[in-house]
């Protein structure tokens, strides 16, 4: 069974996407949960190199090690099929009214979801400004924040809904706004 919904996530690293999914999540409690683009792609990038996936999980360094080289891998295997990661995301999806994905990178992701589940499409960006999300622990990195898994959705601008994460009152504020879009 599909659901109802699907919400889409998206924003720069350290935005707060996970931390958004979460407070919706709580909201919603069992009538949503959240899916994750970057799981299919961990654990497939875990067997393919022989890694443990529950650090490749975790937002630690080692995480941080193998994040470039992941993308690489990843966008060639995009190359030949632009929705390998979707369709196995989804695959893991159960029969609940809302699925958030909290972790929307790129055009063709949107694109496929479109395209696969019509009319139930929700895309929400969230913004935070640069000091907070340096506060929250971002560093600028070569070959992470300037490659396509982070750039591409800049310059997109068909969303639902686009909203602030910078402190309380704007977190507020824009779960308030994307659970009216979810009604
Ligand atoms: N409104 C907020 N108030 C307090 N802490 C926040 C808020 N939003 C995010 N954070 C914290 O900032 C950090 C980064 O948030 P989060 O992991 O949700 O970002 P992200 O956009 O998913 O990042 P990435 O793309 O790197 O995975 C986390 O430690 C999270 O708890």
């Amino acid at each position: 069974m599909e659901p109802k919904i699907i919400l889409l996530l998206s924003g720069k690293r350290k935005s707060g996407k996970d931390y958004i999914a979460e407070k919706l999540h709580n909201s919603l409690e069992d009538k949503a949960e959240i899916l994750r683009i970057s799981e299919p792609i961990k654990s497939h990038y875990a067997r393919y190199l022989n890694l443990n996936l529950d650090e490749l999980l975790s937002s630690n360094s080692y995480k941080e090690t193998y994040r470039q080289e992941m993308i690489i891998w990843s966008d060639e295997v995009r190359k030949k099929d632009p929705g390998y990661f979707c369709n196995i995301a989804c695959s893991k999806g159960n029969y609940t009214y809302i699925w958030i994905f909290s972790d929307i990178r790129r055009k063709t992701d949107i694109h496929w979801f479109h395209a696969n589940y019509p009319d139930k499409i929700k895309t929400v960006r969230i913004f935070a400004n640069q000091d907070v999300r340096i506060a929250r622990g971002w560093v600028y990195t070569e070959g992470v924040d300037n490659v396509t898994s982070e750039c591409d959705l800049d310059d997109w601008n068909d969303w639902d809904l686009q909203v602030n994460n910078n402190d309380e009152e704007s977190l507020k504020n824009s779960i308030d706004k994307i659970l009216n879009l979810l009604i």
